[in-house]
């Protein structure tokens, strides 16, 4: 039997989502192993992937964050899925378009579709209709974001209207979805990125509008990651953006308790119209094995790029159905008429506009470079310093880590 190692990142709802598929694998492959292992978060599965390179001792295959792409594309570990497989063995023109974008460089993909998504707008029908408000009518800009968020909390239904998960990526994301630039090089992505962008005008104003709906109690600091889903289900905000990865457990928690409504991303008026962006991670596969192993790890690959794999996959979690086929076989099915939530992150990142401020941001250590920046949003929800001097700080921070970066690659 040949063994494969898996890191994931996979907790909460999508940890059996990931043993469901895992398990099918292996019962349709008695020769073949695949032990998928939780790591921790994004952030620990790519650390100790670098780590355990180091040590010689590296998994088959790593969940990793779009945030890791330059340091995966630069750690010189990877085997390119591209380099994988033979001309025509995996039909990638299937791969819905966005997220091929992301993962390839000068044409060629890197790392293999998994759990692509994006950030969408979540909001509690119930809560809406309670302060008067239309629930099939949502804000669709920042302006009606806080005039709803207003009413909301006036009307004593909520102490806070709304709250933002991953609020650094959604820092990012609302820069790509107005078409700016978050760094120069076009995001890093036509040379190596020297200086972030970030600290700009469009910047600035999204963290002031922020920050004045924090002060207004409309905006509420809820944590990283996925920690302000819990002030969501527990009614005490009505608005939220996440990413399209909640969809799946927002949707469990809150059954026949409220009702969710989903929809864009809000925008600023005036400014164009770029896309959201790609996030979720995918899987990297790293060098230091046997022909063996690599021909067990191409038949797990082709095993999760399944339509229907791929399909279940979507249904359980809320990523993207990252292939045109599976997309097709859950639209035939009806799924999407059942679910509409599951449509919203789709429907908004296939009806953007693809331009190079939209593609995604490629930056050497973006770990360290959204903590400084998720810092500087936390310093500033917290009225300890004001937007404009707390992304201007930030940006220095960045810029040194990025000229280190550079160094590190000459
Ligand atoms: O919740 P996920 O997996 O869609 O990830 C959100 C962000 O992209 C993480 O960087």
């Amino acid at each position: 039997v040949t063994k494969i190692t898996f890191w994931h990142a996979m907790s909460g709802k999508r940890l059996p989502a990931v043993e469901r598929i895992v398990n099918g694998f292996n019962e349709a492959h008695p020769d073949i192993q695949v032990e998928a292992q939780f790591m921790g978060s994004y952030k620990e599965v790519l650390a100790k992937t670098i780590a355990a390179v180091k040590a010689g001792n590296p998994p088959h295959l790593a969940q990793v964050y779009e945030v890791g792409l330059q340091t995966m594309l630069d750690s010189g570990v990877i085997v390119p899925v591209h380099t994988l497989f033979e001309e025509g063995e995996v039909d990638f023109g299937d791969v819905v378009g966005p997220i091929l974008d992301y993962y390839s460089v000068d044409g060629k993909l890197y790392s293999m579709p998994f759990n692509s998504s994006t950030a969408i707008l979540y909001y509690n029908k119930d809560l809406f209709k309670k302060a008067g408000l239309d629930p099939n009518r949502p804000p669709t800009t920042y302006k009606e974001l806080e005039e709803m968020g207003k009413k909301l909390v006036e009307s004593g239904v909520v102490p806070n209207a709304f709250s933002t998960g991953w609020p650094s990526w959604v820092f990012e994301q609302a820069h790509a979805y107005h078409n700016q630039f978050f760094a120069n090089n076009e995001n890093g992505r036509k040379g190596r990125a020297t200086e972030v962008l970030f600290n700009g005008p469009f910047g600035v104003k999204y963290l002031e509008t922020m920050s004045r709906m924090a002060k207004e109690k409309v905006y509420i600091y809820g944590g990283r990651e996925y920690s302000p889903n819990k002030a969501f289900l527990a009614q005490q905000i009505a608005m939220l953006i996440q990413s399209t990865s909640s969809v799946g457990s927002i949707e469990a928690a809150t059954e026949g308790k409220f009702e969710v409504g989903t929809t864009f991303l809000p925008r600023f008026e005036g400014y164009p119209r770029g896309n959201s962006v790609i996030g979720g991670a995918t899987l990297w596969v790293l060098k230091g094995h046997s022909d063996e192993e690599y021909k067990a790890v191409k038949e797990f690959l082709k095993w999760i790029i399944r339509p229907e794999v791929t399909a279940q996959w979507h249904k359980d979690t809320g990523y993207f159905p990252a292939t045109n086929s599976s997309l097709k076989l859950l639209m035939d099915e009806g799924w999407f008429s059942n679910h509409p939530n599951h449509l919203t992150a789709f429907l908004q990142v296939l009806s953007g506009v693809k331009t190079p401020m939209s593609q995604g941001v490629r930056l050497g250590n973006f770990v360290e470079i959204r903590n400084i920046v998720q810092t500087a949003l936390e310093n500033c929800f917290a009225g300890k310093t004001d937007p404009k001097t707390a992304l201007d700080e930030a940006a220095q921070e960045a810029n040194r880590v990025l000229k280190e970066y550079s160094e590190l690659y000459k």
